[in-house]
């Protein structure tokens, strides 16, 4: 309790000696759900934050009236599908966070989710095309390796695409990279940085421990943390057995990424996060879109930093990587094509 109100204080001061006083707007899409209401609390705990818009199919209101209790600066209102909700809730946002869609029961890979998350995703980016075409995107909903071109390709369509404001939340692999090495060297989390690229499931999901404080991790040791790290989320799919997916920590891995625009949007320099971002690493491969560190700034994402150097048996995870990626992203973006929707 200690530890987590100490935190809580460091939170606070930080972003009150950046800048409190600066207006910034986040909605959340989907903010009755597993993810969308601890992401919502700590987004209503963040005084960079002033205006917090929730919007779901059912409970955006309920969970907005819940919030609005707590006592910090911010506005939060509630948001229903009736009338102009959607629009309303986007209208001056500076983030938008869209976890909204169903999450995985056990037996399922990522992209079993696709055919229900995708037409979810593609409507909620065409409000936000409409309603906040100069926002912050970012993409939680799963398949994030399909759902990102899918957001793009709807951009494109309504004339206001700009890649520097769009972004594949993959925090929560860089969160469990930390957290799972720490397990293994018996040092603290907070120490380990480990650099993840690629995209977000299974095999795509790339670890660069060779960059990591513990490169010399070898042999079975680091095969097992590299699987542990790409099958983080079935691990949790299977504990839940049957009630879901990772969705505290996606909360956490969420805020800190929004945490992370809003320090660079208002003048802190230096700020950089691996996140899924159309990138010219890979383009010369057919692969528009990959995760690797990015430097954030006010107009989103500034520099998208170069893999750096890997060895032999991470450049084998990366050859493995390209394929999958390859197919989800072009599954994206022909669904938008094949389905362009109203
Ligand atoms: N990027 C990542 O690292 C992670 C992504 N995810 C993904 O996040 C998504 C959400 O997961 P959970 O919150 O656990 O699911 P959930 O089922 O608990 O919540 C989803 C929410 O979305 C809402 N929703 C459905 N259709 C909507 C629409 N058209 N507009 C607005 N809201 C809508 C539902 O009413 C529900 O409240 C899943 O696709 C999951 O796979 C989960 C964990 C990590
Ligand atoms: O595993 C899932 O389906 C949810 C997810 O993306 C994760 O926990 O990384």
């Amino acid at each position: 309790m200690f530890a987590a109100r100490q935190t809580f204080n460091l939170f606070q001061k930080r972003a009150f000696s950046a800048s409190a006083s600066q207006a910034s707007k986040v909605a959340v899409l989907g903010a009755g759900g597993g993810i969308g209401q601890p992401l919502s609390l700590l987004l209503k705990l963040n005084p960079r934050v002033s205006d917090l818009a929730l919007y779901d199919i059912r409970g955006g209101p309920g969970v907005a009236a819940d919030l609005s209790h707590i006592n910090t600066n911010s506005t939060v209102t509630g948001y229903n599908p009736d009338a102009a909700g959607l629009n309303d809730c986007l209208k001056d946002a500076e983030i938008v966070l869209i976890p909204a869609g169903v999450p995985r029961k056990p037996g399922m890979t990522r992209d079993d989710l696709f055919n229900t998350n995708a037409s979810i995703v593609r409507d909620l980016a065409k409000a936000a095309a409409k309603s906040a075409p100069n926002a912050n995107i970012l993409v939680i909903s799963n398949p994030v390796n399909s759902t990102v071109p899918i957001v793009s390709e709807v951009y494109k369509a309504a004339g206001v695409y700009n890649p520097k404001r769009l972004f594949g939340v993959t925090t929560l692999d860089v969160v469990r990279a930390s957290r799972f090495i720490s397990q293994v060297q018996g040092t603290n989390p907070a120490d380990e940085k480990v650099t993840v690229i690629g995209g977000h499931s299974g095999v795509t999901i790339v670890p660069l421990l060779s960059q990591s404080n513990h490169a010399s991790i070898a042999g079975e040791a680091r095969d097992a943390l590299v699987n542990r790290i790409q099958f983080g989320g079935d691990e949790v799919v299977k504990a839940k057995d049957g009630a879901g997916s990772a969705t505290l920590s996606m909360a956490m891995a969420g805020a800190r990424f929004a945490e992370s625009l809003l320090r660079a949007a208002q003048g802190e320099k230096g700020v950089v996060e691996p996140t899924f971002v159309e990138s010219p690493l890979f383009k010369g491969q057919g692969i528009d879109f990959f995760a690797s560190k990015v430097e954030l700034g006010p107009n989103g994402a500034e520099k998208i930093h170069d893999i750096g150097p890997v060895n032999e048996y991470e450049q084998k995870l990366i050859d493995a990587c390209l394929v999958d990626l390859k197919k989800n992203i072009q599954k994206g973006v022909d669904f938008v094509k094949a389905n362009p929707g109203n």
